[in-house]
């Protein structure tokens, strides 16, 4: 366990950053400015125990911790107690940051699909090889100045399918701010009091501008083997982690269509009632993840072949965030749909579900619709997709994503 060195996480006004940490759950948005104390930082498997510790000393200040956890639940997860909390401002959107120059695609489409195809010959070559595998890719750009991590929240935060969120990253020495900004569309987990809910997503299909197509992709979505394949793989995860914790837990037989403003899911809203000693809303996201929706089944198996076939690093893509108060209650929110921005870079990630039956092709369809979410916010618009985020034009001079082999 290391502690945050001074100067790596953008908690000061100096830099014109001031930390915030932005989590806009309708029923209970969440807005935290500035930062009293930093949690140890450390590995999922120790959380329980830092935030209980962190707790039991008294001291001045909300008595909550917000942040993010990595992708990787063995690395450093970056959790503080702010100075300030108040209900989000209705932040108005405003105009996207300007981009300068292209969209790098790392890896480029051809060579996620070579990676798709190398991750399906792994499946199920072996009793101990992953039987599903989340991969993602990523889309590199710069705007023309720093992007404001607030501004990106609010036009993110236009789809009532997603939440969307800010938090402040780990950086190195005399870099700028980091934070990562997105719009989840899936619970990880929530607890108050005794009452604990999740709501995984998995399977997935882009969104048609055509209402009647649209509704037949939907429909057939529902009805796809392949994807609800997929799906089961993580309710019963979350299903399995669950039920020895609680006295009660529901868990529906089949899948809903979860919508964002781009893309199709099935979700399953699990509930349940936690036992005693109820083990805390940050204990539970520990507990949880990686799940299979973003990491794949058996855990260690997909771990190590994401970390052996993807190029770049996730980091805290594909991790989570949230809070967790002194009294245990919290909301964690799976860390998707989002970039991780920096000064004037963004890296945007996007990953799908490989099972047997997967083809390459169509998982780059689908990880192109999920970044769709983030390029929309950047501005960037794609023809085919309906705009249902209200925009109602098209400004000539922003980039479109047609010619864009995304
Ligand atoms: C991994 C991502 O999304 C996850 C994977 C999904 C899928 O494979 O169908 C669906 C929702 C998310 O759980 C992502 O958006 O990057």
């Amino acid at each position: 366990m290391r502690g945050w060195v001074m100067g790596e996480f953008p908690l000061s006004g100096d830099d014109g950053h001031p930390a915030l940490f932005l989590l806009q759950v309708p029923q209970r948005p969440l807005e935290a400015t500035g930062c009293l104390a930093r949690l140890p930082a450390g590995p999922a498997a120790t959380l329980a125990e830092r935030v209980k510790a962190f707790f039991a000393e008294s001291r001045p200040g909300p008595a909550v911790l917000v942040g993010a956890l990595p992708f990787d639940p063995h690395a450093d997860d970056a959790l503080y107690q702010p100075a300030r909390l108040a209900a989000p401002l209705p932040a108005s959107a405003g105009a996207p940051p300007a981009l300068a120059g292209g969209i790098v695609a790392e890896p480029s489409a051809d060579a996620y699909a070579d990676m798709v195809a190398r991750g399906l010959a792994c499946l199920g070559a072996g009793e101990d090889a992953p039987r599903k595998l989340v991969l993602a890719r990523s889309l590199a750009m710069r705007a023309t100045r720093a992007v404001d991590p607030r501004v990106l929240a609010a036009r993110l935060g236009r789809d009532p399918g997603v939440v969307a969120y800010v938090a402040p990253l780990p950086v190195g020495d005399g870099e700028a701010p980091a934070w990562l900004v997105g719009a989840s569309p899936e619970l990880l987990v929530s607890r108050r009091g005794l009452v604990i809910e999740s709501h995984p997503l998995a399977g997935s299909a882009r969104r048609c501008a055509d209402a009647g197509e649209d509704q037949r992709t939907a429909r057939s979505l529902l009805d796809s083997a392949k994807d609800l394949d997929e799906h089961r793989y993580v309710v019963e995860a979350i299903a399995d982690a669950l039920a020895p914790l609680c006295s009660t837990l529901d868990v529906p037989a089949r899948p809903s269509l979860h919508a964002t403003a781009t893309m199709w899911h099935l979700g399953t809203r699990i509930t349940g009632t936690l036992k005693h000693p109820a083990p805390s809303a940050a204990a539970l996201a520990a507990l949880l993840h990686p799940t299979p929706a973003v990491c794949g089944t058996p855990r260690a198996a997909a771990l190590a072949a994401i970390q052996a076939l993807e190029p770049v690093e996730r980091g805290f893509y594909a991790g989570a965030v949230g809070w967790t108060d002194a009294a245990g209650d919290g909301d964690w929110y799976v860390a998707i749909r989002c970039a991780r921005v920096q000064g004037a870079n963004l890296r945007l990630f996007a990953g799908a579900g490989i099972v047997a039956g997967s083809r390459p092709a169509d998982e780059v369809a689908e990880t192109a619709g999920k970044f769709l979410a983030m390029l929309n916010a950047l501005g960037i618009r794609d023809e085919g997709v309906s705009d249902t985020q209200g925009e109602g034009h098209v400004a000539a001079q922003r980039p479109s994503l047609q010619g864009l082999s995304l």
